[in-house]
């Protein structure tokens, strides 16, 4: 099954979910624990994709995909970067092979 809900979707979602209450949004409440705790959680998801990835079924690694992916945004949006600006470094790197395109990395 496919849907037409997309990654763009979602973070406009987060962003409008951001102005809304703590009492009704787990993104609000996300938000306002700060950076670390964003991160965390997102870091938490992570290892949770990891490990369905190596050891659970395809539901269970999409599932878990999708949980890493809102977390994501979420980290985006504590740190003020627009969706956008990550579509555009992906833009960039279409046409290039991934080994150009870590050959051409400026460390920062
Ligand atoms: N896509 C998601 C999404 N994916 C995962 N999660 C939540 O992320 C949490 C991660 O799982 P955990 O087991 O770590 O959860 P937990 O132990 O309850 O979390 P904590 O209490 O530790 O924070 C769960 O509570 C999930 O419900 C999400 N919560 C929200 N969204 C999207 O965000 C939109 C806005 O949500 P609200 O801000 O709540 O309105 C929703 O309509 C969805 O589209």
């Amino acid at each position: 099954m496919s849907s037409d809900f997309t990654l763009r979707d979602l973070a406009a979602r987060v962003k409008e979910r951001a102005a809304a209450s703590a009492d009704v949004s787990y993104t609000r409440k996300l938000l306002d624990k700060g950076i670390g705790h964003c991160a965390k959680k997102m870091g938490e998801e992570a290892v949770e994709t990891v490990i369905a990835a190596v050891s659970e079924s395809d539901e269970r690694v999409a599932s878990e995909a999708a949980d890493m992916l809102y977390h994501l945004l979420v980290v985006l949006e504590a740190r003020g970067i627009p969706f956008s600006e990550v579509e555009t470094a992906l833009a960039r790197r279409t046409g290039m092979s991934g080994l150009e395109e870590k050959a051409g990395r400026v460390r920062a």
